[in-house]
């Protein structure tokens, strides 16, 4: 007996997405992007273990939205690499999925026309072509990790996962977490809460079990072993930054406490430079003096940048659109991201 008018009620349709395996057949692993993967990984593991001195630096793009400008991004970013190997590892930020406070733009994957076509499919697809071009090219990508079933269509691509501010909380997002292959950051809450990312750390270094889907599409559940290498990102909040040298010391008190290692990434955006995007190179220049000065919790940065400074709405007409600006927060442009990188590699030469 069908009785209508009782399930789904505002659900307008279902549409279908190729399945994880579909697309990986596209758009297959290759063997120089899995190197770079692997490679990312193992560096980023060894940062955290504190077998390797050097800062890893999340640093890109606040969201792509066009490919070509990114993989521009990209072959620049990777000369700096070269440059500042020595001291940094740079991991480039692929954000695709963007968490809004209320209504916006939710990234490539969810509207990848930019036109409100939600292209959903097309989305995935061109994000992990995205993803292939640049581990292809050597570097390595972090992303934030926002829907829970994205991962099986582009886990493969990334070396580093961030949990937002808006869903360290989430349980679901926790449980996601313990079954990346990735090492995990999660934020601090968008109030500033420390105490949600160390529960998130705990609760993602155990087992669980939940429903979401294998590699064919097929519901499952998804048992997971835990992840072992779950650190907290400092992201201010309530307006108020806390990447200061007292606010470390607190977030560092706060994983004592809880029997976690000490590893702090500061994100040298949002509330820590109360979104104003040029603010962000004093952030930093704080952190790397913090670790002159001897912290050994600090890990780990994130910078917000892209070819030119600042952002911009998304116009009707896209062909309006100012190549290399953000369309969702506001970045700090090419030059100001070399100089800061190359600055903070002096500095770390000289760390102790
Ligand atoms: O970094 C991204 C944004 O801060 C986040 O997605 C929230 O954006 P919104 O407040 O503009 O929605
Ligand atoms: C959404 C982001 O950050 P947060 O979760 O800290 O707001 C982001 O880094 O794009």
């Amino acid at each position: 007996m069908i009785i209508p008018d009782i399930e789904n009620t505002n659900v307008t349709s279902f549409g279908r997405m190729p399945t994880p395996v579909e697309l990986h057949a596209k758009l297959p692993l290759t063997d120089s992007a899995f190197a770079t993967v692997m490679k990312g990984r193992a560096a980023l593991r060894n940062i955290i273990d504190r077998e390797d001195k050097r800062l890893f630096v999340v640093v890109g793009p606040c969201s792509i939205h066009d490919p070509a400008a990114g993989l521009d991004y990209a072959t620049r970013l990777l000369k700096l690499q070269a440059e500042v190997a020595d001291t940094m590892l740079l991991v480039m930020r692929v954000y695709f999925e963007k968490p809004r406070t209320t209504t916006g733009w939710k990234g490539y994957i969810n509207d990848p026309d930019m036109d409100d076509s939600f292209r959903v499919d097309a989305g995935m697809e061109k994000a992990r072509r995205f993803l292939l071009d640049v581990c292809e090219m050597g570097l390595p990508t972090a992303t934030e990790a926002l829907d829970p079933i994205s991962p099986q269509y582009l886990g493969d691509l990334i070396a580093w996962t961030a949990i937002g501010a808006r869903t360290t909380e989430s349980q679901t997002h926790r449980e996601m977490a313990s079954g990346l292959s990735t090492p995990v950051g999660f934020k601090n809450g968008t109030d500033g809460d420390i105490s949600i990312a160390v529960n998130a750390i705990l609760s993602s270094a155990h087992p669980h079990r939940f429903l979401g889907i294998n590699g064919e599409g097929t519901v499952s559940i998804v048992r997971t072993s835990g992840n072992a290498y779950g650190h907290v990102v400092l992201r201010g909040g309530d307006g108020r930054p806390n990447y200061d040298s007292v606010s470390v010391a607190i977030a560092e008190q706060a994983l004592q406490k809880a029997g976690l290692p000490a590893n702090l990434v500061v994100d040298c955006s949002h509330a820590n430079s109360y979104k104003k995007p040029e603010l962000q190179p004093l952030v930093m220049s704080d952190v790397i003096q913090q670790i002159r000065h001897g912290n050994r919790s600090l890990v780990g940065v994130m910078i917000e940048s892209n070819i030119v400074g600042g952002n911009q709405k998304i116009p009707l007409d896209l062909s309006q659109l100012k190549y290399g600006c953000s369309v969702t927060d506001g970045c700090i442009d090419w030059a100001a991201t070399e100089t800061m990188l190359r600055s903070a590699h002096q500095e770390l030469l000289q760390r102790p």
